[in-house]
């Protein structure tokens, strides 16, 4: 584990600076700033309240929140949601209930979604006639007997 400071801009007075639940979390909570209700399979898209700036080499992940997944359906479309280190704008996440019967209704100031901040590598991805060979090859999509082999 690294540190890093990571300006931020509050862009609502219901925000704060993402902040981590106990101190070896690696999401940091954000919330919302708008009052929502999310019908069964509906989406929107919601902001955050803030905007930051990460330092070069890292990336920001949103990641869905476990315990509103696992009881409420609530997750992110797109998870996770990449934040590159050069966005400047508020960072918004669309948010998704994947529940078939209840709607959820959010309130501004809920914690809605994590972030997580990580270095990452930077690929150099360079064109070749053939890829070295390897131990899997081409098997995937359950080839090494998950759900797809299970099927009749
Ligand atoms: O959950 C997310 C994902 C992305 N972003 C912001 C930060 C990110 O740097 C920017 C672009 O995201 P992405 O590259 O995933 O979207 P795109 O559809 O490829 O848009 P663009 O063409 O602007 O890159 O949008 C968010 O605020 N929340
Ligand atoms: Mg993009």
């Amino acid at each position: 584990m690294t540190s890093a400071e990571v300006l931020v801009t509050i862009l609502d007075e219901v925000a704060a600076p993402p902040a981590y639940a106990h101190p070896g979390d690696a999401g940091a909570d954000l919330v919302t700033t708008i009052d929502v209700v999310l019908q069964p399979f509906e989406r929107a898209l919601v902001p955050t309240g803030i905007a930051i700036a990460l330092p070069d080499g890292y990336v920001g992940l949103v990641h869905p929140r476990s315990g509103l997944a696992a009881r409420h359906g609530l997750t992110i479309v797109n998870a996770p949601g990449t934040v590159d280190a050069g966005y400047r704008g508020e960072i918004k996440i669309s948010l998704y209930n994947s529940d078939p019967s209840t709607p959820i209704e959010l309130k501004r100031g809920d914690r809605i979604a994590q972030l997580v901040v990580q270095e990452y590598v930077k690929a150099r991805f360079v064109v070749a006639e053939k890829l070295p060979g390897s131990d899997r090859g081409e098997g995937g999509f359950g080839s090494s007997g998950g759900w797809a082999a299970a099927q009749p």
